[in-house]
């Protein structure tokens, strides 16, 4: 299980000792960002040289710092962000310093959240998954041309001569697009989109139609079947990536407001429990573990209640967000309601899955929260099941419940393993009373 950032997440923070941000490093790392606190300008440079960080954030008022200077320094050395951190720039000063290289602002006193929500996004945009496109065509030679096109744009491409394949094919690689051609010998494309669009797990995915068609009619025949554009085979590759590209965001963009929660970006209610069911079924079919945490954070009525509740966001958000940066690769992490999160975490013996849910409760509860202009600290509880044969997903979240239930009943903040025999034991023992 990975709990450590990566280099890549490396931030360089230049600001003096006694200065309001130098705290600052202590709260990235709680996001999962690796920071580093120079006092110098120089200090900073010679780090640059060594190993270049993904962001630089600096405190304009970090003695000896001249931005004149160190900034054109800085940016030949990192291409990445670079902050600036003052007390408020004029417009003309803003155009000034973003024609030297300052990327963003940042007012005092310093929005953490709003810092690392821009950092997480920067990061996002950093290593984007290249898009998933299908291409089906009869013709190696066309199937060969649009791999050749598509893959040297940075796609990830799938190809198939068979539409009988299809189907499986969008199961095992979840494109963002299909390319379809219109003649083919097992069946047309038009009858092709027709099927793709009977199933409901392919809602909303795209389908180009791939053709030497030229006839606006047959075209439009063949978008009333379910297509989404029409391409003729003369297409110059640099049309057909732009055409792709454009189709693949809007569909992400369509996807995430459908699967993602809009507060903590989290997968929603619906598809953390439509994900875990699919990862029940491989995990059962392969023999591995599978384990699910339920996590409710505490008293946050009372949260909500002194501090507001545009605070009580951000201290979901940054639960959210420590989840994000520390949970294992395959993790499935959801908001699942409110102020409470589900994890899936398949493939992780469940005592692994505590320990890792209890290092995320420590996190969380060291993280210093922002509310009537003081600091305060929020915690978690958890409950955590086990998948065991037979036991369905419904099941499964059940346990995680009564086990989080029995986590609050023991005083909060900890977290609680499903126990099946303990729990008999308290059932009967409840009814005995
Ligand atoms: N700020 C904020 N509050 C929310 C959100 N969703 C739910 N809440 C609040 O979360 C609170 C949940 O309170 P309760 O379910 O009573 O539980 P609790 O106060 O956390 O107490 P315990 O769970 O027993 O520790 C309610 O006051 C909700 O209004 C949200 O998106 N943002």
């Amino acid at each position: 299980m990975h709990t450590e950032t990566s280099p890549s997440t490396a931030v360089y923070l230049l600001t003096g000792r006694e200065s309001d941000l130098a705290p600052l490093d202590k709260q990235l790392v709680v996001f999962g960002f690796e920071t580093t606190v120079f006092d110098h300008a120089t200090a900073l440079l010679a780090a640059m040289h060594g190993k270049p960080p993904f962001a630089v954030i600096l405190d304009a008022q970090t003695e000896g710092l001249d931005l004149e200077f160190h900034v054109p320094l800085i940016k030949r050395l990192s291409k990445g962000p670079l902050f600036l951190s003052s007390t408020g720039e004029s417009v003309s000063r803003q155009i000034a310093l973003l024609r030297l290289g300052i990327t963003d602002f940042v007012a005092r006193p310093l929005p953490l959240q709003k810092l690392v929500a821009r950092l997480d996004e920067l990061l996002d945009q950093r290593r984007p998954e290249p898009f998933r496109v299908l291409v089906v065509d009869d013709s190696e030679a066309m199937l060969h041309w649009l791999h050749k096109v598509l893959h040297g744009a940075g796609m990830e491409v799938f190809k198939t001569r068979s539409p009988l394949d299809v189907l499986l094919m969008m199961d095992r690689h979840r494109p963002e697009i299909v390319i379809l051609d219109v003649y083919m010998p097992e069946c047309s494309g038009n009858e092709m989109a027709h099927i793709i669009r009977q199933q409901p797990r392919f809602d909303g995915i795209p389908i180009i139609f791939f053709s030497t068609e030229v006839s606006r009619n047959k075209q439009l025949v063949a978008r009333s079947m379910g297509g989404d554009d029409f391409l003729v085979k003369d297409t110059p590759p640099e049309d057909l990536v732009a055409a792709v590209t454009i189709t693949c965001e809007r569909y992400r963009r369509l996807r995430q407001w459908m699967t993602r929660d809009s507060l903590t970006l989290l997968l929603n209610h619906t598809t953390l429990v439509e994900h875990l069911d699919q990862s029940i079924q491989t995990c059962a079919r392969n023999g591995d573990h599978l384990t699910f945490a339920m996590i409710d954070i505490d008293h946050f009525k009372s949260v909500n209640d002194e501090y507001g509740h545009l605070t009580g966001d951000y201290v979901i958000q940054s639960l959210a967000r420590i989840l994000r940066h520390t949970a294992p690769g395959q993790a499935l992490i959801g908001r699942y309601g409110g102020e409470e999160f589900g994890v899936a975490l398949p493939g992780i013996a469940p005592v692994l899955a505590s320990r890792f849910i209890d290092a995320v409760r420590l996190q969380f509860c060291a993280f210093p929260q922002n509310g009537n202009n003081s600091t305060f600290h929020a915690s978690f509880s958890a409950g955590v099941s086990t998948l065991t044969p037979g036991l369905t997903t419904q099941q499964l979240m059940e346990n995680a419940d009564l086990a989080l239930y029995q986590a609050k009943r023991n005083g909060r903040n900890q977290v609680v393993l499903y126990n099946e025999a303990e729990h008999a034991r308290q059932e009967h023992g409840s009814h005995a009373r």
